[in-house]
C-alpha cells in the first residue's frame, strides 16, 4: 500500500436513497453516512438491497429517489472516480485469457493512472509473483484479491468493497481482515459488504444493518447488542462473573435474587451490570477471578439475527 502518504478519506452519505425494479423495492428510503478512518460493514440477508445500494454509489444504476455522494460529490461528478473511489463489486468480471498485469495496464490507462501504479497495486495484495498469469488460472482467492487491486489501483480515500471475504480460505480471511483495517489507520474510508456478520465482526468498526431494503441499525459495531430492545426484545444488562469459590458465589447471587445460570468461564448474570456486582461481592466478602459485561460476540449476533428477522422495524 501506497505508504504513509495514503490520501484521506471522504464521508459517504447516503440521503432517502430508493430503488424500485417494478413491483419490487430493492432499497427503501435508506439513510446513513460512512465515515473515514474505519472501517463499516453493511450487512443484511441475501436479496436485503446491498448490492443495489452500492451500484447506486457508484452510479452503475439510478436511483428513484435520494441521493448517495462522496463528501457532497455524486460518483459520476468526481472529476477523478479512481483515484477518489476504489470498487470491487464481482470477482469473476475479469477475461480468462488475460493476466492480471494486463487487465490493471488497460484499467489504469482509462482512468488516467500512473502506469506505476499497476505494479504496487499487484505488489499490495500479494500477487506480484502471479501477475503475468492468465487469470483463468486463478484460484477464487486470487480473483478476490485482484479485485483489489483493481479498487486499489487510483489510491483512492475510499473503498467500497462487496462481499471481498465471499470464498476465501482462513488465511485469506485473516489476510483481508489485516488489511481492510491497515486502510481504514490510514485514514481512509472502508466499506464492506457481507451478508455474514460473523465474517466481518473481527474488522468492524461500524456497522450499517438493511432487510428488505429498510435500515434496522446503523452505529458502532458494540452498540449492536443494545440495539436489542428496539427488535422487541428485553434488553437488560448481563455480566460475566467467576470465583475460586464458585458455590458461595452461587449462594450470594441466589440471595440478591440474581437470575444466573453457569457458563464455560463463570456465571451468566442477567439484570446487573459490573459495578453492582463488584459491589455485592466485597460486601459478601467473596473473591472475584473474573468481572466483565457480556455484551460480547453472543449477544451481537444474537441481535444481528432478530433485527434482519425482523424485517425492518
Ligand atoms: N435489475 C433488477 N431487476 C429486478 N429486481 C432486481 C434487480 N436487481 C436487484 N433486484 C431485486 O432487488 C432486491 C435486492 O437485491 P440486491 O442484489 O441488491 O440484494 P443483496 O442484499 O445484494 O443480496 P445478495 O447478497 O444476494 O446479492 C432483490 O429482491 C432482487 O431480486
Amino acid at each position: 500500500m501506497p505508504g504513509n502518504t495514503a490520501p484521506r478519506g471522504a464521508t459517504i452519505e447516503i440521503a432517502g436513497l430508493t430503488k424500485r425494479f417494478g413491483h419490487v423495492t430493492a432499497v427503501d428510503d435508506l439513510t446513513f453516512s460512512v465515515h473515514p478512518g474505519r472501517v463499516t460493514g453493511f450487512l443484511g440477508p441475501n436479496g436485503a438491497g446491498k448490492t443495489t445500494t452500492l451500484r447506486m454509489l457508484l452510479g452503475l444504476v439510478r436511483p428513484t429517489s435520494g441521493r448517495a455522494t462522496f463528501d457532497g460529490v455524486r460518483y459520476r461528478r468526481l472529476s477523478r472516480p479512481l483515484m477518489t473511489v476504489g470498487a470491487a463489486l464481482e470477482a469473476s468480471s475479469f477475461h480468462p485469457g488475460r493476466s492480471a498485469r494486463d487487465h490493471l495496464r488497460v484499467y489504469a490507462q482509462a482512468g488516467r493512472v500512473p502506469a506505476s501504479r499497476v505494479s504496487a497495486a499487484l505488489a499490495t495484495v500479494g500477487l506480484a509473483a502471479h501477475a503475468d498469469r492468465r487469470v483463468g488460472g486463478y484460484s477464487l482467492g486470487m480473483r478476490q484479491r485482484l479485485g483489489l487491486a483493481f479498487a486499489l489501483l487510483g489510491d483512492p480515500g475510499v473503498l467500497v468493497l462487496d462481499e471481498p471475504i465471499n470464498g476465501l480460505d482462513p488465511e485469506g480471511i485473516r489476510w483481508i481482515r489485516q488489511f481492510l483495517r491497515r486502510l481504514a489507520a490510514e485514514g481512509r474510508t472502508v466499506l464492506v459488504s457481507s451478508h455474514l456478520l460473523s465474517e466481518v465482526q473481527q474488522s468492524v468498526d461500524d456497522v450499517i444493518v438493511i432487510a428488505k431494503g429498510r435500515l434496522v441499525y446503523a452505529g458502532e459495531l458494540a452498540g449492536l447488542a443494545s440495539a436489542r430492545g428496539r427488535a422487541g426484545q428485553a434488553s437488560a444488562p448481563a455480566v460475566i462473573v467467576d470465583s475460586p469459590t464458585r458455590d458461595v458465589l452461587a449462594h450470594a447471587l441466589a440471595d440478591a435474587r440474581l437470575a444466573f445460570e453457569q457458563t464455560g468461564d463463570g456465571f451468566l448474570v442477567s439484570g446487573a451490570d459490573a459495578a453492582s456486582l463488584g459491589h455485592l461481592a466485597f460486601t459478601s466478602g467473596i473473591e472475584l477471578s473474573q468481572l466483565r459485561p457480556a455484551t460480547q460476540a453472543g449477544a451481537i449476533e444474537d441481535t444481528f439475527i432478530e433485527l434482519v428477522g425482523e424485517g425492518g422495524l
